[in-house]
């Protein structure tokens, strides 16, 4: 099967903007998100070196960092079985971890050090604001991509003990399908030989358990931030585009998004949505460096956009005004209308009208 991945060369992708841009607005995103891409003067450069002064994603430096990175992707490939995933997915999938907004969840992130970047050591919060950033200003109306930046790595919340404290390797790191053979594409792929799911024959063939084409929906993917944020984003009735979904949940898939392995599980959408993982990427990797954002300073933009995502109307039971609990408010308010009115039908109407109008205002998502 061929498959119409484009490769999207970042060296050049400034200079021939205009042409990729056309490519890109073919997309048509739902949600409610502002489209158009303004044409921007002074486009983000990728930078040639790293804040450590190597190349990006070099795996193979010779340095005490790199030695803990390969140890992290040792562990990882030993122990991301389809079993463990499949574990995981589950325990997940319940959201019953804790309940706050996405600002929140930020903030949890200035406490999380991802130990698999050989590129960034900062605060992980440091990391969303600058890459949200970068985009922003390159992208200016493509509001839902800059808070796809914002979010794609809040997952990482999965280190912290309220979610879990799950090691390193089951939270970050690059990820990879689960149910079929490990492709040479992944990095350190030499430690794959202790994972225990190469003893199955049925997961080691290049198809797997997958249908040619069945689509990266469809596929188990290695347990991490991604996987679970997607999930959180899908649970909660998030409404951004479906390509903000497609790069919230394979962000961390280089194996595919730069070396092109694993192309023949995608169908149609995933190669329209990889297109605008592969814009996202430069913005996510490239954007990593020493230069703190002022959190406060760019607070109030982020505040506004998280209030556009719209959420499932029966999932929170907060007001996103004044987080006070919705059937409190409702009791309070009906309360004073029966006060006022003598009448207690009317009482149990309001309250029931309240709850409804402020369910569709919920302020907090669940994790
Ligand atoms: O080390 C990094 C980091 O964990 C990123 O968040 C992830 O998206 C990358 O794929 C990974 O290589
Ligand atoms: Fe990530
Ligand atoms: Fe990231």
């Amino acid at each position: 099967m061929t498959i119409c991945v484009e490769q999207f060369d970042f060296g050049s992708h400034f200079e021939d903007k205009n042409k990729h841009s056309e490519d890109i607005n073919e997309l048509v995103l739902d949600g409610g998100f502002v489209q158009p891409k303004q044409d921007s003067n002074d486009a983000f450069v990728a930078p040639d070196i790293n804040a450590f002064g190597h190349t990006f994603r070099n795996y193979d430096e010779e340095s005490e960092r790199q030695k803990g990175v390969e140890e992290f992707y040792r562990l990882q490939h030993i122990n991301q079985t389809f079993n463990f995933v499949k574990k995981m997915r589950e325990e997940y999938m319940k959201l019953d971890k804790a309940e706050m907004s996405i600002w929140e969840c930020c903030e949890l992130l200035n406490e999380v050090v991802d130990e698999s970047d050989p590129d960034l050591d900062l605060p992980q919060i440091q990391h969303l604001l600058q890459s949200a950033e970068a985009i922003r200003k390159d992208y200016p109306n493509e509001d839902w991509l800059h808070l796809t930046a914002l979010i794609h790595d809040l997952g990482k919340i999965l280190l912290l003990p309220k979610f879990g404290e799950l090691p390193q390797w089951a939270v970050v790191g690059d990820t990879f399908p689960l149910g079929c053979a490990f492709d040479e594409a992944n990095i350190h792929h030499k430690y794959f030989k202790d994972n225990p799911d190469i003893k199955y024959p049925e997961y080691n063939t290049k198809n797997g358990i997958y249908n040619e084409g069945c689509g990266l929906d469809n596929v188990m993917m290695s347990w991490g931030h991604d996987d679970y944020m997607c999930m959180v984003a899908k649970e909660n009735g998030s409404t951004l585009p479906k390509a903000g979904l497609f790069i919230i949940r394979y962000h961390s898939f280089y194996p595919l998004h730069k070396e092109n392995a694993y192309t023949h599980l995608m169908n149609e959408e995933d190669c329209e949505n990889l297109k605008w993982l592969h814009v996202f990427n430069k913005y996510d990797l490239y954007s990593k460096s020493k230069v703190h954002v002022d959190v406060d300073e760019v607070k109030p933009y982020y505040l506004s956009l998280i209030e556009k995502v719209r959420l499932n109307s029966d999932e929170s039971d907060e007001c996103c005004l004044c987080n006070t609990n919705i059937y409190e408010l409702a009791f309070f308010f009906s309360l004073s209308f029966c006060f006022f009115s003598f009448h207690c039908v009317s009482m149990c109407g309001t309250y029931f009208l309240l709850v409804l109008v402020l369910q569709y205002f919920p302020a907090k998502l669940k994790w």
